[in-house]
């Protein structure tokens, strides 16, 4: 880094396979400190793999992962890292303190038990024990652990999963309010909520490889296609005349004619608005954007990954990620 900070991640070339497999092919990441970065992907996308990898867990094939300028390993053995993942033996017997105190007795030097349980908003499940805690308390109880050595750089895999609505969002409200004191944070995921509301910045996975790389307004912007949507009478029953006209406009990728109704998508949407208000008595027209989810379906949908949507600039638009 140019300010002589080393990066909480620096990931090169990490490629991992599983028989003829490749189930990471090549992921280049770099994650400054102070991040909150999402891996967001669909099921055997191989966000598990690389997470393992930069903990060290798992051996790359090829390339190499440092945390914060040294190896996983001794990241992880000075307190710099620690992950929540998406299960992991609790003893069912012990309180939440207890547990919370055995865990600490590991570490050389850890913060005080209490502060990290109120930190993860369940100091007041202090004395319950743990098979009477929820499957979400308990993954809060995880978080509270991983809080003990007070790590730089926090790990998360799908750790929501099998959680309700309400469940999630205290779990991310904990974590973000946590991450707002500059902790490095990566959390893997498949709801796009949770990667679009409590990201800094999202890294879109598909097939081992990242196929984007940015805010999550970034990444709707990236499939950038938008839909123009116009009332023209009688548009369905003219659909030989008007269809091919449309189709023929710069941009356009899909035409639809119901009724009165005309919705284009389109990557050139000022071309086909103009065209509609000029060239036709078409009114009420609208242009709106891709959501995210539209986004995240055809980026890591079928089809070859687009070289050029490889790498967006970061940070510019933060604030539309929250
Ligand atoms: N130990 C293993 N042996 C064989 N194949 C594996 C192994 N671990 C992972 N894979 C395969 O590698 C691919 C990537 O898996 P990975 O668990 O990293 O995906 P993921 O993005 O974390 O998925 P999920 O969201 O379902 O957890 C999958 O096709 C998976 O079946």
């Amino acid at each position: 880094m140019n300010n002589g900070t080393p990066p909480a991640i620096r990931a090169t070339g990490l490629v991992k396979r599983f028989g003829k497999q490749t189930a990471v092919d090549g992921v280049d990441l770099e994650v400054a400190q102070g991040e909150v970065v999402a891996f967001l992907g669909p099921n055997g996308a191989g966000k598990t793999t690389t997470i393992d990898m930069i903990l060290g867990l798992g051996r790359p094939d090829a390339g190499s992962v440092e945390l914060f300028g040294m190896s996983p390993r001794s990241a992880i053995a000075r307190g710099l890292v620690s992950a929540v993942m998406q299960t992991g033996g609790l003893l069912k017997d012990l309180t939440v303190r207890d547990i919370m105190r055995l865990n600490a007795s590991l570490f050389s030097s850890t913060i005080d038990v209490d502060d990290a349980l109120e930190r993860a908003g369940i100091l007041q499940l202090a004395s319950r024990k743990i098979e009477k805690c929820s499957g979400g308390e308990q993954q809060r109880l995880r978080f509270a652990m991983a809080l003990l050595s007070d790590p730089g750089l926090l790990i998360l895999d799908e750790p929501t999963t099998g959680m309700d609505v309400e469940g999630r969002r205290s779990f991310w409200n904990a974590i973000h309010a946590d991450a707002a004191r500059g902790r490095t944070v990566v959390f893997a995921t498949h709801y796009l909520e949770e990667a679009d509301q409590y990201a800094d910045r999202i890294v879109l996975i598909r097939q081992g490889r990242i196929v984007a790389d940015g805010s999550a307004a970034e990444i709707k912007s990236m499939a950038a296609g938008r839909t123009v949507e116009a009332v023209l009478e009688g548009a369905e029953a003219n659909r030989a005349e008007l269809e091919p006209v449309l189709r023929a406009l710069p941009g356009v990728e899909q035409v639809e004619l119901r009724g009165d109704r005309i919705k284009v998508r389109t990557a050139a949407s000022d071309d086909t608005a103009r065209h509609l208000l000029t060239a036709t008595s078409a009114h009420d027209v609208t242009i709106t954007s891709q959501n995210l989810e539209q986004a995240f379906l055809q980026l890591t949908g079928d089809g070859e990954p687009d070289p050029e949507h490889q790498r967006l600039g970061q940070h510019e638009n933060t604030e539309a990620a929250r």
